[in-house]
C-alpha cells in the first residue's frame, strides 16, 4: 500500500537509528487515523459530497477508501500531498462487491465495514492479513442480528473472513459486549446513521477504550447527527437525522504525536505539536499527563502541546483509556529511575501483534528488566543497550523503539516499512528533529 510515499526506508530491511543529544523543535504530525476513518465512513454513508481536510493518508485509510469505492455508490479521491480526501456520491446504489474486500491489517476499517456491508445489496466478504484473520469480531457479529444484519465468520471462529448479507441494517435495539474492543460500538453508531429505524445500543459490560467512542459521537455531531447516551451504558441514534457533507477538518493524530513527546522525554528536549490541544477527545493525549507525572513539564494550550523532558521516574498507571500509547510509555519507562507498572491493558494482546509480549521481548533484548502479566507490564528503568528490534509487522513497535534509538546507540529497527499502516512519513518526521536520524541497511 502507501502508493504515495516514496521514502526508500519504507522498503528497507532495517534502519539503524542515530542517537541525538537534545533538541528543540516543532513537529507537524499527520491527521488522526481514527477521525480520518470515521469521516471517510460517514461521508460514504451520507450521500453528500464531502471533503476531509487534514486527512491521514496511510495504509489503513487507503484500504478503507478503496473498500468504500467497491460498493459503487461513492468515488473517493485520495490526495496524500494535500492531506485531503474527497468523497463524491456516484448516484449508483450501494451493492456488495463481487470479489472479497481485502483490508490488510486495518482493524478499525474492517469493523466499520462489517456493519456497513449490511446497507449494501448482496453478500459482501471482508478479509485481511493473516493477523487480521485472528483478530476478534465475535461481539460485533453477535450484536448485528439485533439490528437486522446477517453476518457470519466463514470459519466459525469469530474472525475474518466475514460474510455479510444485505440490505439488512434496519436499526432497532441490540446488546453488545464492549469488553474486547470499542470499535464494535463505534461501528454500530456510525452505521446507525443510515438505518430506517431508531437504533439503540446497550453495552452489557465494561466498555474498553472509552475515548474512542467519544470520538465517534463527536464525529457524528460534527456531521449533524446527535447521539443520545447514558454514559457508556446506552447509546441511541434517532432515525431521520441527516448526515451532512461539506468540509470537515481532522486534528493531528495523538498516537503519532506520542513518539515525538517520548523523544523529548528521553533526551531532555523540547517538542511542540501544533493543531491539537486541551479540547481534544483523543484519549492518547493522556500521555502528556503521564509523562508529566514521570518528571517532564508540559504546556497544553487550546491548539498546541509542548513537552520538555526532565529527570524521569517510574509511575503506576492504568492505561485502559489510551492503549495505543502503551508501547511509547513503556520505552520512556525503560530510561526512568525506578519501576513503572502499566495496568489494565489486556486489549494490547489482540492488536496488530501481541503488544504486551512484543514490548517485553524487545525491551529485554536491550537489557531492561520487564515483567509481563496477563493484562499489565512492569518495567524497571536503567541504561538500555543496543539491540536489533523485531517489529512483528506492527507500526507502533517500530516507532516506539526508534525513540529508544535516539538515546541508545546501535538500535536497529527491522522492517521499518511497517510504519506505513498509520504514519508513512514517520522516518522523515524523525529526521526533522536533527537531520538524518537513521541509516538504511
Ligand atoms: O476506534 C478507533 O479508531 C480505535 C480504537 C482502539 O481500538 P480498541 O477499541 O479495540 O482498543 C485503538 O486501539 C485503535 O487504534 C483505533
Ligand atoms: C490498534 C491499532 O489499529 P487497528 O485496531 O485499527 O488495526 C493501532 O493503530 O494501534
Amino acid at each position: 500500500m502507501s502508493p504515495v510515499e516514496t521514502d526508500p526506508r519504507l522498503k528497507a530491511e532495517s534502519v539503524t537509528i542515530r542517537p541525538l543529544s537534545t533538541f528543540r523543535e516543532t513537529v507537524q504530525v499527520l491527521g488522526s487515523k481514527s477521525y480520518s476513518n470515521r469521516y471517510l465512513a460517514l461521508a460514504a454513508l451520507s450521500g453528500e459530497p464531502t471533503v476531509i481536510e487534514g486527512a491521514l493518508v496511510c495504509d489503513d485509510t487507503t484500504y478503507l477508501a478503496d473498500a468504500l469505492t467497491r460498493f459503487g455508490h461513492v468515488d473517493v479521491d485520495v490526495d496524500a500531498a494535500g492531506e485531503r480526501i474527497t468523497v463524491t456520491p456516484t448516484g449508483r446504489p450501494m451493492r456488495a462487491p463481487e470479489e472479497d474486500v481485502y483490508v490488510g491489517a486495518a482493524g478499525t476499517p474492517i469493523r466499520i465495514l462489517i456493519a456497513m456491508a449490511g446497507h449494501a445489496e448482496g453478500a459482501t466478504v471482508l478479509t485481511g492479513t493473516a493477523r487480521m484473520q485472528e483478530r476478534p469480531m465475535g461481539s460485533l457479529l453477535d450484536a448485528l442480528p439485533g439490528l437486522g444484519v446477517l453476518a457470519e465468520a466463514l470459519r466459525g471462529n469469530g474472525s475474518p473472513p466475514v460474510r455479510v448479507t444485505g440490505p439488512s441494517f434496519r436499526g432497532g435495539s441490540t446488546r453488545i459486549s464492549g469488553a474486547v474492543s470499542s470499535q464494535f460500538t463505534s461501528s454500530l453508531l456510525i452505521n446507525a446513521t443510515r438505518a430506517e429505524q431508531d437504533t439503540e445500543i446497550h453495552i452489557v459490560d465494561e466498555l474498553v477504550s472509552k475515548p474512542y467512542v467519544d470520538m465517534t459521537v463527536a464525529a457524528l455531531a460534527e456531521m449533524g447527527v446527535k447521539v443520545e447516551r447514558d454514559g457508556y451504558r446506552r447509546f441511541a441514534v434517532a432515525a431521520g437525522q441527516k448526515l451532512r457533507g461539506g468540509t470537515v477538518r481532522v486534528e493531528p493524530d495523538a498516537s503519532g504525536m506520542s513518539y515525538f513527546l517520548a523523544a523529548a522525554a528521553v533526551l531532555g528536549g523540547t517538542v511542540t505539536i501544533p493543531g491539537i490541544g486541551a479540547g481534544s477527545h483523543q484519549g492518547d493525549v493522556g500521555l502528556v499527563a503521564a509523562l508529566t507525572r514521570m518528571g517532564c513539564t508540559a504546556d497544553v494550550t487550546d491548539d498546541s502541546i509542548t513537552l520538555t523532558g526532565g529527570d524521569l521516574r517510574g509511575i503506576d498507571i492504568d492505561m485502559e483509556t489510551m492503549p495505543d500509547v502503551v508501547p511509547t510509555l513503556a520505552v520512556v519507562a525503560a530510561f526512568a529511575e525506578g519501576t513503572t507498572h502499566i495496568s489494565n491493558i489486556a486489549s494490547l494482546r489482540i492488536k496488530e501483534c501481541d503488544r504486551i509480549t512484543a514490548v517485553a521481548t524487545e525491551l529485554r533484548k536491550m537489557g531492561v528488566a520487564v515483567e509481563e502479566h496477563a493484562d499489565a507490564l512492569t518495567i524497571t528503568g536503567g541504561t538500555p543497550h543496543d539491540a536489533v528490534i523485531d517489529t512483528y509487522d506492527d507500526h507502533r513497535i517500530a516507532m516506539c523503539f526508534a525513540v529508544a534509538g535516539l538515546r541508545t546507540p546501535g538500535v536497529v529497527i527491522k522492517d521499518p516499512g511497517c510504519v506505513a499502516k498509520s504514519f508513512p512519513t514517520f522516518w522523515k518526521k524523525l529526521d526533522t528533529l536533527a537531520g538524518p536520524t537513521t541509516s538504511t541497511l
